[in-house]
């Protein structure tokens, strides 16, 4: 479903996403993992069409998107959440969704709106409450709720479980693997917490200075001496991947 070939992206003199090749099909959870700096948040924003890439390809269902603008990469089914979640402040929970699902879809669809917020458990908050009363938890709910309400194929998450007390993110877990087959969507994930990574997904790539440095299972990839180097050497040296 979505593959890159060679993609680049430079800041200046900065290399901050270098030649990485990376098949995905439209199925699973993909954990996508790496120091900070790493440019795991720069490959997200070149896939879903946020930064413009220096040179290489982005293809989806084999169709090339490389410069096909934000909402047209929606449209085709690439979904995303922000790290920092961007709710629109003064609208209601409800609201924030139909707003997103006009943007990905370009129609409004008041059943499905409601199912997803159903299963994010915002069905309680969706009509009265403004996006700004919310705690993290349903905020982060939120952000999820709004990538699902474009109707992406494709969800690219960026850190959602950040921040979350151990039960909320087991229950936010709990959802993101009922999610793939609910939705009928594919995944990836940033995440710094390895263990969290580990027990979500099945696959795992590493980035490390913008390069690719590893692609398997977590078992396969946390055991790679590149990857240990990559975070004892370069990495933020506070525990975190
Ligand atoms: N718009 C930009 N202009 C210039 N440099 C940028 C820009 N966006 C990111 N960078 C730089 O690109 C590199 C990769 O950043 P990026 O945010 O993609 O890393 P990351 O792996 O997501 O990090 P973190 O885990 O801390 O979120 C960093 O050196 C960052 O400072």
């Amino acid at each position: 479903m979505l593959e890159l070939d060679r993609l680049t992206v430079r800041f200046g003199g900065l290399t901050a996403v270098n030649a990485v090749s990376l098949r995905m099909d439209g199925s699973g959870v993909l954990g996508l993992v790496g120091p900070n700096g790493a440019g795991k948040t720069t490959l997200f924003n070149a896939i879903s069409g946020l930064v413009k890439p220096t040179a290489g390809a982005i293809r989806f269902d084999g169709r090339d998107v490389m410069r096909a603008p934000m909402h047209k990469r929606a449209h085709l089914g690439i979904g995303r959440t922000f790290q920092i979640p961007q709710p629109m402040h003064e609208l209601t929970v409800r609201e924030n969704l139909v707003v997103a699902q006009r943007f990905g879809t370009g129609k409004v669809d008041m059943a499905r709106i409601d199912e997803i917020l159903d299963f994010t458990s915002l069905a309680g908050k969706a009509r009265r409450d403004a996006a700004t009363s919310l705690a993290l938890t349903e905020l982060k709910a939120l952000e999820v709720a709004k990538a699902l309400a474009t109707n992406p194929r494709l969800l690219l998450l960026d850190e959602v479980l950040a921040g979350l007390e151990t039960s909320g993110k087991r229950r936010f877990m709990g959802m993101l693997k009922e999610m793939q087959q609910r939705f009928g969507v594919g995944i990836v994930i940033i995440e710094h917490d390895i263990e969290t990574i580990s027990s979500l997904c099945p696959r795992v790539a590493v980035l490390n200075f913008g390069e690719l440095i590893a692609d398997g299972t977590p078992d396969e990839v946390f055991r790679d001496p590149a990857v240990i180097k990559s975070y004892t050497g370069a990495g933020t040296g506070d525990g975190h991947a």
